[in-house]
């Protein structure tokens, strides 16, 4: 039996499959287990018609495809594709790729469909040379066994009036002045803003055109029962400070105006740019509630309210991420504190991360080598990827009894060197 094909534990007759790339002309074909797999309601057409333009502009060379050739023609059971991202790691920007697109047909379920395509998509994008993959979970339970471990938690907020209004010693400047534009009108400044923020947070990929025209679409399926996205900049004589792209809702009952404002991103480069920004959202006529979709876990938003209480936030784990090539990626990142261990690490679907490496890390970086020394901590690459951010601790999992520390205080040293005092952020499902 090949790797690729394992025996269904149910009575369904054996399949026969593989994986092997795809490319345009099979996209439709890719596209139609996807949305099933998903359960998007738009007919196949109308799905592809929305993916298309990112895709045709980013290429469709990662696409893989896993094929049953059982049924007297080849038939496409399963999908996963990446985007080639630049992604702000803790070491500053790197290639990364942002895996997306993943389904496995319905009937072809819980057979090694999936499976095979992260072990081939893993060993592709090592090929490429890039160390770490990135990716959105439809489910929290599915991409750990794969090597991805949650390293990033983001909010979604609510306000609703009258308790949006600031403190009173927030940061205001008088010479900031905020406009509100179609958002095409002022693309050049968002572009700038986005740019400077998105190179120093790690957690945000560098927002090329093709991006920005997803962002900034409106059609009818991205209003939803919402009005257009409109632009809000602020900004003084040098230029742009930071803008929020938002849409409002009217709504009305027994009470008066209950209208609502959906902020799909907001971000600026100064303290003063936020007030302005956030006193601009919440000073909005007929609108009884501000609704946040992604914030991170850092944002002003949180400090400048008088009551944080009064702000209803639901936290929502983001980026999950994979060192492909462990020593790689622990070698090009800078530390918060020297550490000094050996760590034994497993790996099923990477074999070549797994081993015994002993790393000697600083602030500048850390050499990572392979060792046939006596472990400090004993880990799966999984556990790797989520602290990587520096946001989640090993403490936890070793709390939970989940990794094994053979010297003790070595987890304490290690989270020490990994630990950001900023939050990660990433704000766009890919
Ligand atoms: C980045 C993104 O695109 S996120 C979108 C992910 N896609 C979806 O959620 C669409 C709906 N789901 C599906 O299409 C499929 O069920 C998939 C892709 C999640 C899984 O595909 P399958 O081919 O069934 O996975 P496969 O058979 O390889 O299972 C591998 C292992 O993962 C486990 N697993 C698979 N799916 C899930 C799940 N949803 N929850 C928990 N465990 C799961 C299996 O039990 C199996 O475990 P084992 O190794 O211990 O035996």
């Amino acid at each position: 039996m090949s790797e690729n094909q394992r025996v269904d534990p149910s009575s369904a007759p054996k399949r026969d499959w593989t994986v092997r790339h795809s490319d345009a002309d099979e996209f439709a074909r890719a596209g139609r287990v996807f949305g099933q797999a998903l359960l998007i309601p738009d007919d196949i057409d109308t799905m592809l018609e929305r993916m298309r333009p990112l895709h045709d502009a980013l290429g469709y060379e990662r696409l893989l495809v896993a094929v049953d050739e059982a049924e007297g023609g080849e038939e496409v059971i399963g999908t996963t594709n990446h985007f080639p991202f630049e992604l702000t790691m803790p070491g500053g920007r790197v290639p990364v790729a942002g895996v997306t697109g993943v389904g496995v047909w319905p009937t072809h379920r819980r057979q090694g469909v999936l499976s095979a395509l992260m072990r081939r998509q893993l060993a592709d994008i090592h090929a490429e040379g890039v160390r770490y993959a990135a990716l959105w979970a439809s489910e929290g339970s599915i991409y750990e066994r794969f090597g991805y471990g949650n390293a990033c938690t983001e909010l979604s907020t609510d306000i609703s009036r009258p308790h949006s209004a600031l403190r009173a010693d927030a940061p205001r400047d008088r010479d900031l002045r905020v406009v509100l534009r179609e958002p095409e009108r002022v693309r050049t400044d968002l572009e700038r803003v986005h740019e400077a923020v998105s190179a120093a947070q790690v957690g945000q990929f560098r927002r090329t055109g093709p991006w920005w025209d997803r962002a900034l679409d409106d059609r009818p399926h991205r209003r939803g029962d919402k009005g257009p996205l409109v632009a809000a900049v602020v900004g003084n004589a040098e230029g742009p400070l930071g803008y929020a792209l938002y849409r409002t809702k009217a709504k009305w009952d027994e009470g008066g105006a209950q209208g609502e404002v959906h902020v799909q991103e907001i971000t600026a480069t100064a303290p003063a740019a936020w007030t302005a920004l956030f006193e601009h959202l919440f000073s909005r006529d007929l609108v009884a509630k501000v609704v946040f979709d992604f914030l991170p876990a850092d944002c002003p938003l949180h400090h400048l309210l008088p009551d944080r209480g009064r702000a209803v936030a639901t936290h929502h784990p983001s980026l999950w991420v994979r060192l492909v090539d462990l020593a790689g990626a622990l070698s090009e990142r800078p530390y918060a504190a020297p550490f000094e261990g050996v760590l034994a690490v497993t790996d099923r679907y990477a074999p070549w991360n797994a081993g015994r490496w002993r790393i000697k890390a600083d602030t500048e970086g850390a050499r990572v080598e392979l060792t046939e020394a006596e472990p400090d901590l004993s880990l799966d690459v999984h556990h790797l990827g989520a602290a990587h951010l520096g946001q989640t601790p090993l403490t936890g999992f070793l709390r939970a009894g989940l990794i094994t520390e053979h010297t003790p205080g070595t987890v304490a040293r290690l989270d020490a060197a990994l630990h950001r005092f900023d939050a990660p952020f990433c704000g766009v499902i890919f």
